[in-house]
């Protein structure tokens, strides 16, 4: 590992924690095809390289962590438990407790640059953000653990930046990542479709919100860490990264379904309905939990970001990184519905 550490140069050689993820893996490419030298850290091995080296353990346990980072300039930090899997104890240990490890460790191994991946509903309490700035407050409400736990993770990360010790933190905040290989958005989408589940546009349609394409927000974490140093305008703060083309929620449901050749939505139901229907639904499944443990579609979460607004600025972004997307909307979407074959409707 040290000699390709060697030959990529110090400055491009980075740890990919959580790098077996639909985030990670792209990640991984595009360092790859930038020259880094990249290790992937991670408690699962999803994919094959000899490009890369793998270590495989739980972020939770510094000691794991240390072989990854020796001698690497940067990390990017962008595992994180399902946000579906709703576990909290899960969400405090791997987001909250164990990120404070891989700033130990990062510290520990002499790791100068530590990029988090962090997201844009650190600020979001269900109700509508139009164009919002990372000057926003933290959510004081947050709308369920995952995203508890995800300000908590932002703030230690960005708390921990210490230029006079060489130690520079940011946190990039992406919202609703979509593209090929994403296990959360469109396989959950076909199989609402699939479960006829996916009838009734939630509110009036016109809810505008950001998906980013997840070629940009890879985008956007690299120009972050060639651009995080001393004295940056990068160092201790939070960007969003954003495909910058906010789109009606119900408007992107449509068109990657009948992209994939399914009937979009046709029919509306009132958001407040929608909601409580919701908030009702996981009262009961929680109730039901000792005896039987069942996923809903429709969790308030889901509904209150079907429903509301929520799109953020990049302009901090555009400013201190000159970041702007590099994949457009419309091209972000054919490409994801052409990386789908198997979730296709079959025609009869
Ligand atoms: N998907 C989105 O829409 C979205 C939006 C904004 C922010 N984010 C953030 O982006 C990051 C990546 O998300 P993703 O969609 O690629 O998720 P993912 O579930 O596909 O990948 C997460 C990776 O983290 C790894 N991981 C989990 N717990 C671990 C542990 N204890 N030790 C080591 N590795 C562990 C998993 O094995 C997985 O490979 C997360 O931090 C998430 O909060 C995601
Ligand atoms: C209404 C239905 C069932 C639509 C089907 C598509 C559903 C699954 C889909 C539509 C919107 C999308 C979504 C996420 C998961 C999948 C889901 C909910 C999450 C929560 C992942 C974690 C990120 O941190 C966070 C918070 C972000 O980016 O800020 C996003 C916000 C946007």
């Amino acid at each position: 590992m040290a000699t390709r550490l060697r030959a990529a140069g110090a400055g491009r050689s980075c740890t990919v924690i959580g790098g077996s993820g639909f985030l990670g893996q792209h990640m991984v490419e595009q360092l790859l095809a930038k020259g880094y030298s990249v290790n992937v850290f991670d408690i699962h091995k999803r994919f094959e390289s000899d490009q890369v080296t793998f270590f495989l353990g739980d972020l939770c346990d510094k000691e794991a962590l240390l072989p990854a980072l020796r001698g690497v300039a940067v990390v990017f930090h962008c595992a994180s438990p399902a946000p579906a899997s709703d576990n909290r104890e899960l969400f405090y240990r791997v987001n909250f407790t164990g990120t404070k490890a891989v700033i130990e460790a990062c510290r520990e191994a002499g790791v100068q640059k530590l990029v988090l991946t962090s997201s844009a509903s650190v600020v979001f309490e269900g109700t509508d953000i139009k164009n919002g700035s990372e000057d926003l407050p933290y959510a004081q409400k947050p709308i369920d653990y995952y995203t508890e736990t995800k300000i908590l993770q932002e703030k230690e990360v960005l708390s921990a930046n210490d230029p006079d010790n060489n130690f520079f933190t940011t946190a990039i905040r992406p919202h609703g990542i979509f593209g090929p290989r994403d296990p959360q958005l469109v396989p959950i989408l076909v199989q609402a479709a699939r479960s006829g589940k996916m009838k009734f546009i939630i509110g009036d349609g016109k809810n505008l919100v950001d998906f980013t394409y997840v070629e940009n927000v890879v985008h956007g974490h690299i120009l972050a860490a060639e651009k995080l140093h001393k004295g940056s305008a990068l160092c201790g703060k939070a960007f969003h990264i954003t495909n910058d083309e906010p789109i009606p929620f119900w408007t992107f449901m449509s068109r990657i379904l009948t992209g994939l050749d399914y009937d979009p939505p046709k029919y509306h139901i009132p958001y407040w309905l929608a909601y409580y229907l919701a908030l009702l639904l996981s009262l009961l499944l929680a109730l039901l939990r000792p005896l039987v443990t069942i996923k809903a579609t429709f969790t308030p979460m889901r509904v209150a970001l079907a429903g509301t607004f929520h799109y953020y600025s990049c302009e901090r972004a555009k400013r201190a990184m000159g970041y702007s997307p590099v994949v457009s909307l419309d091209e972000a979407i054919a490409r994801t519905v052409q990386s789908y074959p198997g979730l296709r409707r079959a025609r009869a």
